[in-house]
């Protein structure tokens, strides 16, 4: 029987997954996003020695406020809620939840994709608000998504996955942005001959759809920017499976309005939930989505899962199946 460590849980976990954290540890669970839960999070925080959640921000001035802290198990892939140098200096773990939700992340920003070439909201909309009264005209008509050339930025797990997805599937080109090359032989043989890394100006200019799967971190804020938009090809189709943060949202607003984009596909958002008076709500070449990436019954439970196991084993001494490195994001 290890020692009762004192566990915060700042998002709600499926009730089997809860029951093996309470067998063992003293469990708190408080989400401060949800207002009658604030109070008991904040009486809670200074004495939590671990916590497991998602979805909120961590400060480095809410560290000095837990001493205790040994372990953070967020059920999430992103890290870029947690001030990393900071947790390094105080030597606490975080851990996070890569892999078990790359496919259906791809899935999330194929279906974007999919959605923002073919205008499927826009239509479904049309035919459901009875506007349907005689044979769709060019007005209306979409893009094809096979054949044409895919930008990828980001090319570690969830950004090959999304080429798989695009290259096997829909005989899609496929270029990539990445820091490094991906040895292809290594990592994904079927790809070999279907994709090609190169430059982002490259990328950006040479793409019909290009696709965001990359981490926030320094160097990716605003890589989206006017500039990057205006490299663009007239009519392409911007797509963001990562983070808001990512892009300048006033310039993507210009690239839709007066530039290069003849639509967007949108999951992420500088401010989420998306502000009710962002243009990009009601844009109508917008396709705007409340953050779904792996918002799958399955995913959902596989991350809440994984990050259980995480936080059982670092509160073990043992090292966690998904302590966070800087290696560990994705290229
Ligand atoms: O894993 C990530 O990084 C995600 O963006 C999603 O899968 C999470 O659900 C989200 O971060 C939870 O807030």
């Amino acid at each position: 029987e290890g020692t009762r460590r004192r566990v915060l849980v700042f998002r709600e976990l499926p009730p089997d997954l809860l029951a093996q954290l309470q067998a063992q540890h003293e469990v708190t669970v408080a989400n401060p996003r949800v207002p009658e839960q604030r109070a008991a999070f904040d009486a809670a925080w200074p004495d939590a020695e671990a916590l497991i959640g998602a979805s909120v921000s961590i400060t480095e001035a809410m560290l000095d406020r837990a001493p205790r802290l040994r372990v953070i198990s967020s059920i999430s892939v992103g890290v870029d809620n947690y001030p990393l140098a900071a947790l390094r200096a105080r030597g606490i773990a975080l851990c996070h939840t890569p892999g078990v939700l790359t496919e259906t992340t791809a899935d999330t920003v194929f279906a974007l994709i999919m959605a923002s070439s073919r205008r499927l909201v826009e239509l479904a909309l049309h035919v459901r608000e009875g506007r349907w009264q005689r044979n769709i005209d060019e007005s209306l008509f979409g893009r094809d998504v096979h054949g044409k050339t895919l930008g990828i930025l980001g090319f570690g797990r969830i950004g090959q996955a999304l080429a798989r997805r695009a290259a096997l599937g829909f005989n899609m080109p496929v270029l990539y942005h990445a820091r490094r090359a991906v040895d292809l032989a290594r990592h994904a043989p079927e790809l070999q001959g279907r994709v090609a890394h190169r430059p982002l100006d490259e990328v950006l200019a040479a793409s019909d759809i290009v696709a965001a799967v990359l981490p926030l971190t320094p160097a990716t804020r605003g890589l989206m920017d006017a500039a990057a938009f205006a490299r663009m090809k007239p009519g392409a189709i911007f797509v963001n499976g990562a983070r808001g943060a990512i892009v300048d949202e006033a310039a993507l607003l210009q690239a839709l309005d007066h530039g290069t984009l003849s639509a967007a596909g949108l999951d992420v958002f500088a401010t989420e939930p998306l502000p009710q008076a962002s243009p990009l709500r009601t844009h109508p070449r917008v396709t705007a989505l409340p953050h779904i990436g792996s918002a799958t019954h399955e995913t959902r439970y596989a991350m809440a899962a994984l990050a259980t196991r995480n936080l059982l084993q670092a509160l073990a001494g043992e090292t966690p199946e998904a302590l966070y490195t800087e290696s560990s994001v994705g290229l």
